[in-house]
């Protein structure tokens, strides 16, 4: 048997409080078997935690991970101009090699910050698979699904790619990676479509995961063409079960929020996001009090920048204060719950807390820098304070992935060399 232990640390623990306590974990299985004080000398293996917080790996709740080719390359712009006049043209460009290295990025950023699962809406899965597979990472993948200005076969091919992709690449990687039906949003797939698919992704038994009132102008063309806002059209039909969960809701209203909180639906919060194409505010505390799940993502890196779930922590605070007109809304731990069990809840992993039984997927954050400094509260600094180069060492299902800053399962350098020369041969095809 090979036991890792995690010593000398304190623990985030379920319940949210911190505590002195090392973390055995079983490799082979992949589960933590004890969190207690005293387990140093108990593992095969060890992982020196001391001066630092082991917390659960964040789980970034919704992303576009190959997109990290795309970062810088649109700024400064609203959603609809910057999806129809940059990405959505840059995009078509992409070759499945792109969407793979980009992937490879971005997967190493995440490993870099302490995220340990995400879930990813685009296209090109198998690359995508691949690179999780190898990565070591956790994964919710599906290919998102556009039915607008294509006509009828080829919006009919887009629908059934993301059912056969969901069907093959659940639980591929030894379980790590899990699929989902990923229609883009309530505006940009037809309701014929919905109408045919989304039972199809109920048969199949995957969740569905797409985008919802992310915008003002989002809202106003469904009320018109269907009578009712996003969410009752989308409870309609058959969107808003309780393993679905969706990105952004930022513009919903009480009524929303109430059939989100009775469905069991989880929403998956972008501060960065919202905030970069002023997509507006989420109104993350009512949400929050309405009892409905809330997890975090960073979208994709073209509309963040990067893909650090510590910056998302504190944005999601800073935020949810401002939209609530309350300093004492979205707390830290709130937010602290919403980087890891909220997020892994959403995506139905079981993931994002840190006892026995559970994957042993966590981090350890370096403590002991002057920005962290004193630490009279690890919550707080969890929500407020810690970023992403203070994450120590990553492991994932029972494994390290990075260790003292090394990732150990991706070349660093040649990812980063292979991802300067795809993003520079994009944009000279796409700039002409
Ligand atoms: C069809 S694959 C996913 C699709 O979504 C685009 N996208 C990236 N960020 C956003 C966002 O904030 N709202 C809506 N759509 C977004 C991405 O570029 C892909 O085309
Ligand atoms: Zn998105």
């Amino acid at each position: 048997m090979t036991t890792l232990s995690v010593t000398g640390g304190h623990v985030l623990l379920p319940d949210l409080t911190v505590t002195r306590a090392d973390v055995l974990v079983d490799q082979p299985t992949g589960e933590i078997l004890e969190v207690s004080p005293d387990l140093a000398g108990e593992g095969d293996e060890t992982l020196d935690a001391s001066g630092g917080l082991v917390t659960p790996g964040f789980v970034n709740g919704h992303c576009h991970v190959a997109m990290t080719l795309l970062r810088g390359y649109a700024d400064d712009k609203p959603l609809e101009d910057w999806l129809q006049e940059d990405i959505w043209p840059a995009e078509g460009e992409l070759t499945a090699e792109d969407v793979r290295i980009g992937a490879e990025l971005g997967v190493l950023e995440m490993i870099k910050s302490g995220t340990t699962a995400f879930a990813d809406m685009y296209f090109h899965v198998p690359e995508i698979a691949a690179v999780v597979e190898e990565a070591g990472v956790r994964a919710r993948l599906g290919r998102g699904v556009v039915t607008v200005a294509k006509d009828e076969d080829a919006a009919h091919e887009d629908a059934e790619a993301s059912l056969e992709v969901a069907a093959e690449y659940d639980g591929a990687a030894d379980g790590r990676i899990s699929t989902a039906f990923m229609p883009h949003s309530l505006t940009t797939v037809g309701e014929s479509y919905l109408d045919e698919y989304v039972p199809q992704a109920r048969e199949l038994g995957v969740p569905i995961h797409y985008h919802a009132n992310e915008t003002a102008g989002e809202v106003t063309p469904i009320v018109d063409d269907h009578g009712v806002r996003p969410l009752a059209y989308a409870a309609e039909k058959g969107l808003l079960e309780s393993e679905d969960f969706l990105a952004h809701g930022v513009h919903v209203d009480d009524e929303e929020i109430e059939l989100l909180a009775e469905a069991g639906t989880s929403v998956i919060h972008c501060p960065a996001s919202n905030m970069k194409l002023a997509s507006g505010m989420a109104p993350v505390q009512r949400l929050l009090e309405a009892g409905v799940t809330v997890g975090l993502g960073t979208d994709g890196a073209a509309s963040n920048n990067d893909l650090s779930m510590l910056d998302e922590a504190r944005d999601a605070a800073m935020l949810g204060k401002l939209a609530a007109a309350d300093a004492s809304a979205v707390p830290a731990d709130a937010v602290a719950e919403m980087l890891t069990a909220g997020s892994a809840d959403a995506l139905g992993l079981e993931t994002g807390r840190l006892e026995a039984g559970a994957p042993a997927d966590l981090a350890v954050i370096d403590l002991e820098s002057p920005h962290l400094t004193p630490r009279h509260d690890l919550v707080s600094h969890l929500a407020y304070a810690a970023a992403a180069a203070d994450v120590r060492h990553t492991v994932c299902d029972g494994q390290l992935l990075m260790r003292d800053r090394d990732v150990l399962t991706v070349e660093e350098a040649a990812v980063q060399d292979r991802a300067l020369e795809a993003a520079e041969a994009l944009a000279a095809r796409v700039d002409g």
